[in-house]
């Protein structure tokens, strides 16, 4: 059953398995709302709610048509064959929507400051019972792990073609050898392919406060802050992102979630488990994620060993940026971009001296194709943007792997430019002119030749 839109007809499914539908329209929609259907009507065609607020009233309301009493929200692909929408190849589209630019200054009107959602504020866990919270906490894991194989069940088998089964993976467009967009001049077009998500149950999630009693923000960007919280029986410890102003971006969310789904079972990003609604308002949600690494970010990491707090050896330093090379391959193999890297999107466990990585904040990241950002004319915008590739920086071109490779470039200058070898390998990657970087199987190899030098 349903779909909702997208203004560039990108389509999406959202699979909400794990809860109970009276429950959860309980949390998320106003009674009267979800009983009238003739206001759902007024909603759809007069305000254009958002995706999810959509969707649910579509649940509703075929439901209550059916009479079912499932606690079941099962939802079809919306790009079956019958689709009447026919999804556009990532690869070889032409489509001219333009993303938001990132270089744009920020709006006065996205709070500078952290914001703490009222349904924090009135969190309580006295609403479920010990027995109940294990109950809702098993069955969150048992479906996490059922979604995860399905993924990898489905991702090895979409490498032949291309699906049209419960999950769209672009394997069948991206293959070994295909012409990766690169330096292809394209203005931003979001093709996420319809990966399933789920919407977890408010419930489960507990957040998690400071002592002084406000609640443990691990960190805040441009997008959102991103709260500490763990599940609530196992103690499982998460970080849930939590967008400023939502309500008026949820395809971005709704793309960062799909990205991360896709990404899920290659170990190179936080285990993802779907997004958390705000109760009352179906608009407002939050991306649920893996707590990694204690919160520490590659830029804290840096600035621990400019200050002498944490040393690398030469072979620790290398394996490092050996890590994150890799991963970026990784991520690229499978049609993403990251558009966005830089050292504060980078994770690092350091709780042992095997350094691995997760990366981060995929708010920007397209699939098949590049963004374009438009040119920031605030002062100092060429510091404060360096880690973006300067024909991306100038709002000219899309983004590309080329570009992605040239914000690596600066990452691995920034770890190891105590090691001539890595030194040369930063400067390669950080070249003015997009050509004359490394490919990311050239990148590969001189990491690869680097580490076998040091075992
Ligand atoms: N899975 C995670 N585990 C631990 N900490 C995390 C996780 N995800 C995010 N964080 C912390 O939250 C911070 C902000 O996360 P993120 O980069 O996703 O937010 P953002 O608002 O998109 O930031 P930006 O300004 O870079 O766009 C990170 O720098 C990191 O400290």
């Amino acid at each position: 059953m349903k779909l909702f839109t997208i203004s560039h007809s990108n389509f999406i499914k959202v699979n909400s398995r794990n809860i109970d539908l009276k429950n959860f329209l309980a949390y998320i929609w106003k009674p009267e709302a979800y009983y009238k259907n003739q206001l759902f009507k007024e909603v759809w065609t007069k305000k254009r709610p958002g995706l999810l607020r959509q969707y649910i009233a579509e649940v509703a309301l075929t439901q209550a048509h059916q009479g079912q009493k499932t606690s079941v929200i099962e939802v079809t692909p919306a790009m079956t064959t019958t689709s009447p929408v026919q999804m556009t190849p990532a690869m070889t589209t032409t489509s001219l929507v333009q993303m938001t630019p990132a270089m744009t200054p920020v709006s006065p009107s996205l709070s500078p400051s952290i914001l703490v959602p009222h349904w924090l504020e009135d969190q309580t866990l006295q609403t479920v019972s010990p027995a109940a919270s294990e109950h809702l906490n098993r069955n969150f894991q048992s479906i996490w792990s059922i979604e995860s194989s399905r993924l990898s069940t489905e991702s090895s088998a979409s490498s032949e073609s291309t699906s049209s089964g419960s999950l769209s993976l672009p394997f069948g467009v991206v293959r070994p050898g295909s012409p990766y967009p690169d330096y292809q001049i394209r203005k931003c077009s979001i093709h996420t392919p319809h990966i399933s998500f789920l919407i977890l149950d408010p419930r489960i999630v507990t957040f998690t406060k400071e002592p002084s009693g406000m609640f443990k923000v691990l960190g805040s960007g441009v997008s959102g802050s991103v709260y500490h919280a763990s599940l609530l029986s196992s103690g499982y410890q998460l970080a849930v992102k939590l967008y400023h102003q939502a309500e008026l971006v949820p395809h971005t969310i709704v793309n960062e979630g799909m990205i991360m789904a896709l990404l899920q079972n290659t170990g190179v990003v936080p285990k993802f488990f779907g997004v958390l609604p705000e109760p009352g308002d179906i608009q407002k949600f939050t991306l649920v994620q893996e707590f990694f690494g204690d919160g520490m970010t590659l830029y804290k990491l840096i600035g621990m060993m400019n200050k002498h707090q944490i040393t690398l050896n030469e072979k620790e330093t290398i394996t490092l940026c050996y890590r994150l090379v890799h991963a970026l391959k990784v991520i690229h193999s499978r049609g993403v971009l990251v558009n966005d890297l830089k050292n504060d999107n980078v994770l690092v466990d350091v709780s042992n001296r095997e350094f691995n990585i997760r990366y981060i904040d995929f708010g920007l990241a397209t699939f098949g194709v590049g963004m374009t950002y438009e040119k920031s004319y605030e002062p100092n915008s060429d510091i404060k943007y360096s880690f973006l590739a300067p024909e991306v920086r100038q709002g000219d071109n899309p983004t590309s792997v080329a570009a992605d490779i040239y914000s690596l470039g600066i990452l691995i200058g920034e770890i190891g430019w105590r090691i001539d070898e890595l030194e040369d390998i930063g400067e390669r990657c950080t070249d003015q002119v997009a050509l004359a970087r490394p490919s990311m199987d050239e990148l590969v190899m001189m990491m690869d030749g680097l580490i076998n030098l040091i075992n």
